[in-house]
């Protein structure tokens, strides 16, 4: 790395000790970031990378609440708000054990720029807790999800910040909080995206974050004269996000055979059609199950347990679980294999190890930020609905989808191109996001 790149992630990690996720994320921004400001002399000397990484402001709070057995629990909380710059904060929730302020901050960041790149009018932010859904009744889970909206109430708004599900926080756990919040405010306003139907709730916003994903994905194969038609698609998790990139990516002709969660994946041969997907759904959506229980209707599957899919054979692998599931042994293999595309469906999936054998090996490399904004882009999608007090068909959100996917593809295109045909999307990615949330830092001073 360069001496300023070194020196600024130096100065990070000694300003944010013990927190190697949010170093990792800032670090890959910072590698491509701080080389354009250095050929771009308005965006020199005003601190602005130096300002993006410091949150605007950090809540941290308990969340006290009362199990099935009458035993009182207690849990962590958190909102990042991390730049307001372009909008007003906007990112998920995240409800998982892992969860801690490393984790959080490493999302803020990360969605900063992703949101930046939907061009819709939306900051940074991302919150959660170390709560565990797994197990928990569902009258657990509304308890919590009260629990934690009357704090979080106090930081929030429609134009305030405006928090949305990840991990662990789907349609189910949107509808109790914004019920708490509706309780608390009487107020009935856009103050969550992600929400039912019948209450302000987006049609295409579930699928929206896999649909984008291989949206995305399909733009990259084009610029190589390929497509998803026939090529075998390795997807890691069973949860929202790559539920609905194997279906799209089964819709546009391809054959997905794994899905995976944190005890193993399963392996179809014969590839996860229309109707086992519409078991995976059951199994994860309405009985929250394993992804083990596939086997259960479907015995000719294989479930390895306690490994990643990626030692598939596959030509498109698209990681939508967690941070960190596909490291440079992992890579390598893909490569090995005659994978072809990779497109993050998850947050920072790839090591960077992982990126750097991706880009070594020239392979379609797109990182979250660019292609998991879908599902970001639809919740913006969702508060102008709420804002018009309007409800656009799914087709109305679907084609709108495709046109920010398009529009994110041909922004890391324009920034990211080494005028050689290759494309460094990664580079590409954070230059466009940067740009946009930059100028408007300048424009609104040292605040
Ligand atoms: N929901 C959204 O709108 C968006 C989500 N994302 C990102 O996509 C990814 C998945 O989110 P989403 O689908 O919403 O979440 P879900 O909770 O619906 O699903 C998460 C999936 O990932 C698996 N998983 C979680 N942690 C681990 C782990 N440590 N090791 C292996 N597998 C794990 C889960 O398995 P298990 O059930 O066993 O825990 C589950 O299959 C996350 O990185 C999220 O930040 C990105 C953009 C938008
Ligand atoms: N979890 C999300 C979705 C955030 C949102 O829809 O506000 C992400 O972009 O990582």
């Amino acid at each position: 790395m360069s001496q300023s790149i070194d020196a600024f992630v130096e100065a990070v990690a000694k300003n944010n000790p013990n927190e190697p996720e949010f170093l990792q994320a800032v670090q890959e921004v910072a590698e491509t970031v701080i080389p354009f400001i250095e050929k771009n002399p308005k965006y020199q000397g005003k601190m602005l990378l130096e300002r993006m990484v410091e949150p605007e402001r950090v809540m941290m709070f308990r969340v006290a609440w009362i199990d099935d057995k009458g035993q009182t629990q207690v849990n962590k909380g958190y909102r990042i708000q991390m730049n307001s710059a372009i909008g007003p904060y906007k990112g998920g929730l995240r409800f998982h054990p892992s969860v801690n302020l490393s984790i959080l901050k490493f999302l803020a960041f990360e969605q900063v720029f992703k949101n930046s790149l939907t061009t819709l009018p939306m900051g940074g932010g991302k919150g959660g807790s170390n709560f565990d859904p797994k197990g928990k009744s569902d009258v657990e889970i509304m308890r919590f999800c009260q629990a934690f909206m009357t704090e979080l109430a106090r930081h929030i708004g429609a134009d305030t910040d405006v928090p949305a599900g990840d991990i662990g926080v789907g349609g189910r756990e949107v509808g109790y909080m914004f019920g708490q919040y509706k309780k608390l405010r009487n107020e009935f306003t856009g103050v969550l995206t992600g929400k039912g139907i019948t209450f302000g709730g987006s049609l295409i916003r579930p699928e929206a974050t896999g649909y984008g994903d291989v949206y995305f994905a399909y733009n990259m194969l084009k610029t190589k004269g390929q497509s998803f038609d026939g090529k075998t698609v390795v997807v890691s998790g069973s949860g929202n996000v790559a539920q609905y990139a194997a279906e799209k990516a089964r819709q546009l002709g391809g054959k997905v055979v794994t899905l995976s969660d944190s005890s193993g994946y399963i392996y179809d041969a014969e590839g996860i059609d229309e109707e086992k997907l519409a078991y995976v759904m059951e199994i994860k959506n309405v009985n929250y199950g394993r992804i083990s229980d596939y086997l259960k209707k479907y015995p000719n599957a294989k479930f390895v347990e306690g490994k990643r899919p990626w030692e598939v054979k596959c030509d498109i692998a698209l990681p939508c679980a967690t941070q960190n599931e596909l490291n440079g042994d992992d890579a390598k293999t893909l490569v090995a294999n005659g994978c072809i595309c990779v497109a993050e469906g998850a947050n920072m999936p790839s090591t960077p190890e992982a990126v750097l054998e991706f880009q070594k090996a020239k392979i379609l490399f797109a990182p979250g930020k660019a292609s998991n904004a879908g599902g970001v882009a639809t919740s913006g999608l969702e508060m102008s609905q709420n804002s018009l007090r309007l409800s656009w068909s799914s087709e109305e959100v679907d084609d709108r989808l495709k046109v920010i996917m398009n529009n994110i593809h041909q922004a890391c295109v324009q920034y990211g191109s080494d005028g050689n045909g290759y494309v460094d999307y990664v580079k590409g990615a954070n230059i466009a996001g940067f740009v946009k949330v930059a100028d408007a830092m300048l424009a609104q001073g040292v605040v």
